[in-house]
This record gives C-alpha cells, sequence and structure tokens, in this order.
C-alpha cells in the first residue's frame, strides 16, 4: 500500500504520525512510505533519518495527499487539508468527530474513509489508540495547572504540594480513567490532596485500592460536585463517552461559587469539553477568564512534547497500521473488531452511532458500507 505522513498543521502540534522505527517497520512489509519534508523536525526526526529507514521525502503536504492510498496523521484535519482528501482515500488518525460538526460534514462531502483512532476498541471496552495520549494529557494536566494556579498567570497562587505547617492545594479530578488515574498519580507525588470522582463502582474500588493516602475517591452526581468545586484549587475534566459529546458536569452557574483564581483544566475538551464554559484553545494562547476561574482548554496538549507523545503514539497505532496496509481497511476491519469500531465516516455516511447522534445525522449501519462477512 502506499502510505503518507502529512507534517501537522495544527497550532503548536508539533507531534508525526509514524517514527522512522515505525517507517522501517511498514517498509518490511514491502509498503511505499512517502513523509512530508521536516514533518518529523517537532518530535527529533530529520528527513534523513526517514530516508535511511526506507521513506521518500516530499516537499509539500498536496504531493502526500495526492499520492497516498493510506494517510496516517496525529491530529483531525483541519479546513485547509479537506480540499486535499480524495474519495475513498483511507484517513487513520484522531477525528473527535463529535465536537465539530464542520469536520464531519466536511469529510461525509470528502466522501473519505475515516477510520478514528480514539474509537478503536478492545473487547474488554479499553481504547488502545487513546491511551496513550491521554497518559500523557493526563500527567500534563497537573504540570499545567500547577503552573496556572501561580499568581503571575492569574491563578489562586497556591503550591500544590504546600509546605511543611502550610496546607497543600486541593485537586478534583473529574473522570477517573486513563487521563483521571495519571492526574491522581502526578498531584498525589506532589504531595496535594486529590478527590477522584467517577460514575462506576469498580473503578472507584480500583482506585480506592491503588492510590496513596492522599488521594480520595467519590460516586460523580450534580450534587456533590456541586459541593466540591467549592473549594478546590484545580479541577481536572477528563470524563469520556467513547464517541460522543462529554456530559457537562460543571456548569455556568458554579463558577460563580468557585474561589477566584481556581483552575479549570478540561482535557476532555476534544470530544466538547465536560465543563459548560469550555472552548478548544491553543499551546500558544492556552488560557482565558471567566469569572476569575482560568480555564486552559488546549485540545491537543500532547502536542507541547512530541518526543514523549510521538514515539508512544506510534507504539501503539503501528500494529494497527500494519493490519490496514497488508489487508487494506474492508479485509482489515472484517477481520478485526477492534479496527471496525474506529470506523466513524465511510464514503459519505456516518456509520457510528454517536456521531449520529451529536449532530442528528442519519446513521448508516456498517453492513451497509461493508462488503463479506465479519470473521471476529
Ligand atoms: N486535550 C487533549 O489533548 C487530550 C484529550 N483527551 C481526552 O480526555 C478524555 C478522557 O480520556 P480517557 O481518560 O482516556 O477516557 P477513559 O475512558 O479512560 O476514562 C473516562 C472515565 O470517565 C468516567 N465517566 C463517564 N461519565 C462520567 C461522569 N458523569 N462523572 C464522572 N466520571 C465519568 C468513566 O467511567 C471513565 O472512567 C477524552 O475525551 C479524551 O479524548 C485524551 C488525550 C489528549
Ligand atoms: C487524543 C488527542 O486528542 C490528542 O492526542 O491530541
Ligand atoms: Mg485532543
Amino acid at each position: 500500500m502506499v502510505i503518507g505522513v502529512p507534517k501537522e498543521i495544527k497550532n503548536n502540534e508539533n507531534r508525526v504520525a509514524l517514527t522512522p522505527a515505525g517507517v522501517q517497520e511498514l517498509v518490511k512489509f514491502n509498503h511505499t512510505l512517502y513523509v512530508q519534508s521536516t514533518a518529523g523536525i517537532g518530535s527529533g526526526f530529520s528527513d534523513d533519518e526517514y530516508r535511511a529507514a526506507g521513506a521518500e521525502i516530499l516537499p509539500t503536504i498536496e504531493d502526500v495527499y495526492g499520492i497516498a492510498d493510506m494517510i496516517m496523521k496525529v491530529k483531525e484535519p483541519i479546513a485547509p487539508e479537506y480540499g486535499l482528501i480524495r474519495e475513498n482515500q483511507l484517513l487513520f488518525t484522531y477525528f473527535h468527530f463529535a465536537s465539530s460538526r464542520e469536520l464531519t460534514e466536511a469529510m461525509i462531502e470528502r466522501r473519505a474513509v475515516c477510520l478514528a483512532y480514539e474509537t478503536v476498541e478492545k473487547a474488554d471496552r479499553s481504547l488502545p489508540l487513546l491511551i496513550p495520549m491521554s497518559e500523557v494529557a493526563g500527567r500534563m494536566a497537573i504540570q499545567e495547572g500547577a503552573k496556572y494556579l501561580e499568581k503571575p498567570l492569574k491563578g489562586r497562587g497556591i503550591l500544590l504540594g504546600g509546605v511543611p505547617g502550610v496546607p497543600p492545594a486541593k485537586v478534583l479530578i473529574l473522570g477517573g480513567g486513563v487521563v483521571g488515574t495519571q492526574a491522581a498519580k502526578m498531584a498525589a507525588g506532589l504531595g496535594a490532596q486529590v478527590t477522584i470522582l467517577d460514575v462506576s463502582l469498580p473503578r472507584l474500588r480500583y482506585l480506592s485500592d491503588i492510590m496513596p493516602a492522599n488521594v480520595i475517591t467519590r460516586m460523580s452526581n450534580d450534587y456533590t460536585i456541586r459541593e466540591l468545586v467549592k473549594d478546590h484549587d484545580l479541577i481536572v475534566g477528563a470524563v469520556l463517552i467513547p464517541g460522543a459529546k462529554a456530559p457537562n458536569l460543571i456548569t455556568r452557574d458554579m463558577l460563580k461559587t468557585m474561589r477566584p483564581g481556581t483552575v479549570l483544566v478540561d482535557v476532555a475538551v476534544d470530544q466538547g469539553g465536560c465543563i459548560e464554559t469550555c472552548k478548544p484553545t491553543t499551546h500558544e494562547n492556552p488560557t482565558y477568564i471567566i469569572d476569575d476561574v482560568v480555564h486552559y482548554c488546549v485540545a491537543n496538549m500532547p502536542g507541547a512534547v512530541p518526543y514523549t507523545s510521538t514515539q508512544a503514539l506510534t507504539n501503539a497505532t503501528l500494529p494497527y497500521a500494519l493490519q490496514l496496509a497488508n489487508k487494506g481497511w474492508q479485509q482489515a476491519c472484517q477481520d478485526s473488531a477492534e479496527l471496525r469500531l474506529g470506523l466513524n465516516v465511510v464514503q459519505g455516511e456516518v456509520v457510528y452511532q454517536g456521531v449520529s447522534d451529536a449532530f442528528n445525522l442519519p446513521y448508516t449501519p456498517l453492513e451497509r458500507v461493508m462488503s463479506g462477512a465479519y470473521s471476529s
């Protein structure tokens, strides 16, 4: 298969979809790899390293989209890329469709095959291609939150860990999945007093078992959230309903009850956010303030630590990319229920229920766009 890796063009997105090691693996299976010039530079990989791994370097993004059967990316395509996407071209990347009607309609119009990293799902309901970036974003949420709690950055001016004789900051984490767990570990390690909320009792039991004593768990509901937001310094939004718009757990009216300088980091922003006042921001301009509450809502947090994130992402995506390249998307999705769940928009049809629900668009069962029987 001919595989193209364009350079990411989203603000401060320094990741790239494949490392040279990933390229070499695909080339070993006789696939043809085209990488856009300087695509890897932000992650520390030069064009020469990609050449040495067996890729050909193309000068422009148009060249890459023009030649490839499968495009491997990191972030969802943005407006300047829409026109480059061809009918039946396979796009393997994050899409987060439920947070953008514009993107969904553009991909329907382009009639491409959109296989979304974030909805590839294993039988145990885990999301193998979201996990590595959630690990990064969860850890980063505390780093960023700690920074914006500083007074010059408009925060309350409190040190997460406190000091002897002075209490630590209080950190509230909404959602105890991958992001929430990693955030809790980091915040606890710095000495903060941490509360994790989730709707799943088994998950709360697990977290309660593995977390240190400065982390407590609570059932998530509106009543408890309303109480807790009043005296927590850093609040991390980390809920997910796969493929769907995130529920608004923190509503606009709650902001007035928070202390001035409280910091909200809504990691769930890429699925529309779990804080009503959340709107996507960029690494260039990460925060804004409403009612004296600092909002950090960067939709591509891992893009700021590309040396870590690019390797973590390729480690996870490569086995799936190999299946798609070796078999073609139709056969690979017939053989793998995990990959099949990644299909969101196929040749003009919305085939993922959460996306059709988000925008009231017609839902087409996958069987209608795929030929042949499923083998798993
Ligand atoms: N902004 C960014 O750069 C990044 C954002 N993300 C996003 O972070 C979000 C979380 O991802 P993961 O932790 O991997 O998901 P996950 O599926 O591992 O965890 C989500 C958790 O939310 C819980 N939950 C659902 N409804 C809830 C409610 N009403 N109250 C409390 N908890 C609730 C679930 O039980 C689950 O434990 C996703 O939207 C993901 O796309 C992930 C990576 C980077
Ligand atoms: C998961 C995601 O949205 C990201 O890594 O940017
Ligand atoms: Mg994101």
